[in-house]
Formats: C-alpha cells, sequence, structure tokens
C-alpha cells in the first residue's frame, strides 16, 4: 500500500527543500502540477535531472477529474503531486487528500516556501494584518469578475491587507501592467473609493528568480512602471498602517 506525497517545490530551484528532494525520490510514480503556479527555473527537466527519476506533467483535469486513476495507483505505489509553492496553498490538492485518506492511504504533505509567504516577508508589513487572498481573474467574455474589488473592500473595511495572486489560465500568466489597469478600470466602474490613484500597492515580480523585484508605488507610478515579465504578485495594504509599516514600505521605493 502507497502513501500520497503533496510536495512543495518552493519558487525556484535554490528553495527547493532537503525534504521535497527526499520525498520525491521516495515516491513510484511523481507528477509535477502544471497549473496552479509558474517558476523562473523548476521544470520537469531540471527536477528530472536532481532527483533521477522520471515526472509527468499534469493539467487541472487529470488531477480533478483523473483523480480516480491516481488513488487506484496508491494501491501499490507512492505516488507525489509536486507543486511549485506550496502544494496545500491557493491549490485545489485538498480534494485529493481528503480522497486518500478516505481511502486508508496516508497522505504525507510537505510544505514548500510560497509566495503567500515570500511576498509577505519581502513587503516587511505586519503579518498579523492580512485578510483573505484573492485571485484577480482574467475577465470574460467581456465581463470583469468583480470579486476582487469587493475582497479588497472587505479587507480594508477591517483593517487588513490584500494578496492579490494573478490569473494562470492555459499556461498564460497575467501580466503586471494589465493586472493595474485591471484594478483601475473595476474602480471606475463601482467608484467606491477602494482603489484610488494616490494609493500605494506593492508589487513582487518574479520572486525566487536572479532579477526579483519588489516595488511599493502608487497606482498612479505603477502605470508607468516598466516591467519585465510574469510571474507577479500584488498586496493593496491596508489604509490603516502602523507607522513602522509606512517606513517599512518607504524601503521598497
Ligand atoms: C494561485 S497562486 C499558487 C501559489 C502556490 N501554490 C504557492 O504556494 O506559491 C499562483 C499565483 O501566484 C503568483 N506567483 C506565483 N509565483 C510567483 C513568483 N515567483 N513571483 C511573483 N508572483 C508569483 C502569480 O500571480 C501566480 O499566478
Amino acid at each position: 500500500m502507497g502513501d500520497l506525497y503533496l510536495i512543495g517545490l518552493g519558487l525556484s530551484k535554490r528553495f527547493l527543500t532537503n525534504a521535497s528532494i527526499e520525498s520525491m525520490k521516495r515516491s513510484d510514480v511523481i507528477f509535477l502540477d502544471s497549473y496552479t503556479s509558474l517558476s523562473c527555473d523548476l521544470s520537469k527537466d531540471v527536477l528530472e535531472e536532481i532527483i533521477g527519476k522520471q515526472i509527468s506533467i499534469v493539467k487541472r483535469e487529470d488531477l480533478e477529474q483523473g483523480y480516480r486513476n491516481i488513488i487506484e495507483s496508491l494501491k501499490t505505489k507512492n505516488v507525489a503531486i509536486a507543486t511549485v509553492g506550496d502544494p496545500m496553498i491557493a491549490t485545489t490538492h485538498v480534494g485529493l487528500a481528503v480522497e486518500a485518506r478516505k481511502n486508508g492511504y496516508n497522505v504525507r504533505i510537505v510544505p514548500g516556501i510560497s509566495v503567500h509567504c515570500y511576498i509577505i516577508s519581502k513587503s516587511m508589513l505586519s503579518s498579523y494584518k492580512f485578510g483573505r487572498s484573492v485571485t484577480l481573474v482574467y475577465p470574460y467574455e467581456g465581463k470583469t469578475d468583480m470579486t476582487t474589488y469587493n475582497v479588497i473592500k472587505s479587507n480594508q473595511e477591517a483593517g487588513l491587507h490584500s494578496i492579490i495572486y494573478l490569473d494562470l489560465r492555459d499556461g498564460k500568466p497575467m501580466d503586471g501592467n494589465e493586472a493595474i489597469n485591471l484594478l483601475l478600470s473595476m474602480e471606475s466602474q463601482r467608484n467606491e473609493g477602494v482603489i484610488r490613484l494616490d494609493d500605494v500597492l506593492v508589487l513582487g515580480e518574479r520572486l525566487g528568480c536572479d532579477e526579483e523585484r519588489v516595488f511599493a508605488l502608487s497606482f498612479r507610478e505603477a502605470i508607468k512602471v516598466n516591467l519585465n515579465r510574469p510571474p507577479y504578485i500584488i498586496i493593496i495594504p491596508s489604509k490603516k498602517l502602523h507607522y513602522m509599516e509606512v517606513e517599512a514600505l518607504k524601503c521598497l521605493h
């Protein structure tokens, strides 16, 4: 009887842990989740070279609709799902973990450095003051999903910071400029003063990579800033900042 490993790879090669490498080596079948996040240098080829085993890339439907095949494989094999970042943060793997557990298999979670923790750390904002996080999705058939705006608004009302992941659809990560314009267009539609041109945001670009940048800048500045390449993550800080948080954000200019 095998175990199910849910393995976090961290954001890039340098954040792979011994625990994640050992767990992959212990697994008979390894799937690399290609749809919840992306990395500048962690790929199937790089991982295969590090662990000396074959890895298969899986898409969302392979795991969500094909989960029975994975449970079936557990009868005789250790199966690993490896994910960039942390395997349980802003992913949908909990369903698979619950199903494996219900079928009597051990589930071994190997945490990885998540983009969520990474940007909190780099922003220097108080980790006690983060509210609900949210994914900013691409408009669909000309319609904008306003969930992100609503989440930022309710976090602001509670004096909390908001972490905004950007959509990753069919392997296409949303660009930072597109995200900033989309947030501003939500404000134009709703006009509730949630996102003002002079409000500050924190923008994380290619975190964990050699060329990583973390900026704190106003929306007015962000519209004009020259960006490199995705992935990006955004924090909209609370409007009620502690004076030390104000000083910390100045260090990111
Ligand atoms: C849905 S989250 C998945 C998080 C992942 N499970 C983790 O723990 O890191 C994926 C989104 O986080 C952001 N992201 C992921 N890696 C990033 C990086 N290295 N730099 C900046 N943003 C990143 C992007 O917006 C991406 O679409």
